[in-house]
């Protein structure tokens, strides 16, 4: 059968399981200017059936898409894709969804240009690179309606203010990517220091951290709270925390705390030890909401300073890491989970627990498979994010801001040998990222 029927096979039979996984009258629609409530709440998840078979599918599509469209046309739309960033940035920045609602959710192009007081040719070239996106549609010619996926740029709390993020500072920064893999000084470099912002976007030395801190850009911490809702749910859903019952969680690296407030608000037995730097900590202290206040009036919650690369003064039953260690290089994470290791010595039957997103091959072919008439969704590796392709954008997004160095699973897995721990479990969140659980070796 040739590579083409698989596919149309495949996806039939694929789409059809997924349609079976929503209740009757709840499969996902497209047109209606609202939300599919059974996949765009991200306080909520997707059945793991469902979620695994839409990655399945979203990669088999590609594959349909990269067998039926000739290389030169096919390149060449890759190399233009920064026009559809561009059309997203521009309908954000002009605040096209709120402007089509209040024209009652589908306008003219006329009405729109003139209600967002553009130029209408270049408006309607600009919604129409996102109708083929199913981003907005056109529903007459040049009358233009919402979308399910153009409803969630509208209302003050809608997806605009990050996608105006990614879509403009990110796109500036990504163009530096190129360059820091090309140029001798920055190739083999994860610092923040050299980091693509800096040198495409501040050129002023100053790093995206110091431009987040920097009070004229208060906009930028509620902005990486947005980006953090897309994970907060898999996480507090997909690993076991019930399981911990009232252990002792240290929360090494804490930052703002916010995962951890949130761990503790769906898990009141736990106990909490938040580790950073004193003035971190301060922040965490204020963020502590009324309902956990009780936690740290009776010890609970402890507040610890502590530099993780010195020995670690705690003591606890679960050591957490979220978004911590690739920040580091390898010499550098190693130092830093050799002391939590030496720590875990003095609890018998401790666990460190790291909470990353993972570099993710989204399709490995074995040489020898009959790859030519399978179906590439049977070859997604699964020690590694899942939504491999969001997850390695994700890192890039991450590098090109920040710098640091996301890792695959066999990546960890050397550095925890090197530093006296090994696997026990791996969680593959619903979402990019993962959960590694680790014991002493
Ligand atoms: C990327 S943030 C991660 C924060 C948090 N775990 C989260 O998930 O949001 C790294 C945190 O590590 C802290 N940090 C940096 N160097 C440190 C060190 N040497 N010892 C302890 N904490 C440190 C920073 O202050 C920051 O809050």
């Amino acid at each position: 059968m040739s590579l083409l029927l698989t596919l149309a096979d495949t996806l039939s039979q694929n789409l059809r399981r997924l349609d079976s996984q929503f209740p009757d009258g709840t499969s996902p629609h497209l047109w209606d200017a609202r939300p599919c409530p059974a996949l765009d709440d991200v306080r909520q998840l997707p059945p793991q059936e469902a979620f695994d078979l839409i990655d399945k599918i979203r990669v088999d599509l590609k594959a349909v898409e990269a067998l039926i469209v000739p290389s030169h046309f096919r390149l060449v739309e890759l190399g233009l894709l920064q026009y559809k960033v561009a059309a997203l940035n521009t309908v954000v920045s002009l605040d096209v969804a709120n402007a089509l609602t209040e024209l009652g959710g589908q306008a003219s192009l006329h009405d729109l240009a003139v209600k967002v007081q553009t130029n209408e040719h270049k408006l309607g070239k600009v919604l129409r690179m996102l109708t083929a996106e199913y981003i907005f549609q056109e529903v007459s010619k040049d009358v233009f309606k919402h979308s399910r996926h153009s409803i969630a740029l509208s209302g003050s709390k809608g997806a605009s203010s990050f996608m105006s993020f990614i879509t403009d500072l990110g796109m500036r920064a990504a163009l530096g990517i190129s360059n820091d893999l090309r140029l001798p000084e920055t190739r083999d470099s994860f610092s923040e220091k050299t980091a693509p912002f800096v040198k495409e976007v501040s050129k002023d030395g100053t790093t995206f951290f110091e431009y987040m801190m920097n009070p004229d850009n208060a906009e930028m911490v509620t902005l990486a709270n947005d980006g953090v809702q897309l994970t907060r749910c898999a996480l507090l859903t997909d690993y076991p925390w019930g399981d911990l019952g009232d252990a002792t969680v240290i929360d090494v690296g804490c930052g703002a705390g916010d995962s951890g407030i949130d761990v503790m608000k769906k898990y009141p037995r736990l106990k909490w030890t938040f580790q950073d730097f004193d003035h971190v900590l301060k922040t965490v202290k204020e963020n502590i909401p009324d309902e956990l206040q009780q936690n740290v009036n009776d010890g609970s919650i402890q507040f610890v300073q502590q530099d993780y690369f010195q020995p670690n003064a705690s003591r606890g039953d679960v050591w957490y890491l979220r978004g911590v260690l690739h920040e580091y290089t390898d010499e550098d994470v190693v130092k830093i989970l050799t002391h939590l290791a030496a720590a875990m010595h003095e609890t018998p039957g401790s666990r460190m627990i790291i909470n990353e997103v993972f570099v993710a091959s989204p399709v490995i072919m074995p040489a020898t498979s009959s790859f030519s008439t399978s179906a590439p969704s049977d070859y997604i590796p699964r020690k590694q994010s899942a939504l491999a392709d969001m997850a390695n954008a994700m890192t890039w997004s991450t590098f090109s801001l920040f710098g640091g160095k996301e890792r695959s699973y066999a990546e960890y897995q050397d550095l925890l040998n090197q530093s006296g721990l090994k696997v026990s479990r791996f969680y593959r969140f619903r979402t990019f990222t993962v959960m590694l659980e680790c014991e002493l070796a």
